[in-house]
């Protein structure tokens, strides 16, 4: 079976790479901004079904479909990635020593059967307090702009993680226990797809 990511996301690649995945990737080209803000659920999992709906569009045969859409959620605000280094640092500045919610919504599409699994994962983060110094200089790395809430916990951004609770790959923008129950309740066996 042909296992398609649809995402141009090199963390969401590098964690499939890590199932041992067979896959390739074909990037969907929606408009993410013209989807209105609603709750945090209900948006992630719209927009990962929207991407994974794009790609699938052009396939046929045997093949499955993934899409996944994270968000960084401070205060009932959705939290995206920041337009730019300005943006960024209103971000970290609104996380800074306080908790924050990280939703990803997933969806994978089954081409041929047209049967959907869409779901969504919630982890909660505990950034520490950063004072205006660490903002800009974490800003000038270059990490926080192409990531939800402006930052990276995977990189150098993990130095400014106090605690979580929840699933880590979630932050990290594919929620792969997730994966492996979508997968499940398609039926497909992910030990027979590695094999
Ligand atoms: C919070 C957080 C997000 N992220 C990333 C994961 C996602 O790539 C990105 C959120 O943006 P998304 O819009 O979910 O994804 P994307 O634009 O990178 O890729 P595509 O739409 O093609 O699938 O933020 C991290 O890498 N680390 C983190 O700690």
């Amino acid at each position: 079976m042909r296992i398609i990511l649809a995402s141009k996301s090199p963390r969401r690649k590098e964690l499939l790479k890590r199932l041992d995945m067979d896959f390739d990737i074909k990037v969907s080209h929606i408009d993410e901004k013209s989807f209105e803000k609603s709750l945090p659920w209900v948006y992630v999992e719209k927009l990962a079904y929207e991407k994974a709906k794009s790609v699938a569009e052009a396939e046929a045969g045997n093949c499955l479909v993934i899409g996944c859409d994270t968000v960084v959620v401070y205060e009932n605000e959705i939290l995206e990635k920041p337009s730019n280094t300005l943006q960024a640092a209103e971000y970290l500045k609104k996380l800074s020593g306080n908790k924050h919610l990280v939703y990803s919504g997933l969806a994978i599409i089954d081409v041929d059967s047209n049967k959907k699994y869409i779901s969504h994962e919630i982890t909660e983060v505990y950034m520490k307090e950063l004072n205006e110094e660490e903002i800009t200089n974490y800003i000038k790395t270059g990490e926080p702009l192409d990531k939800a809430g402006g930052y990276g916990i995977q990189g150098i951004g993990s130095i400014f993680i106090e605690k979580i609770n929840g699933d880590y790959y979630n932050v990290m923008g594919l929620p792969l226990n997730k994966l492996y129950n979508g997968l499940k309740k398609l039926g497909v066996n992910y030990f027979e797809i590695v094999k």
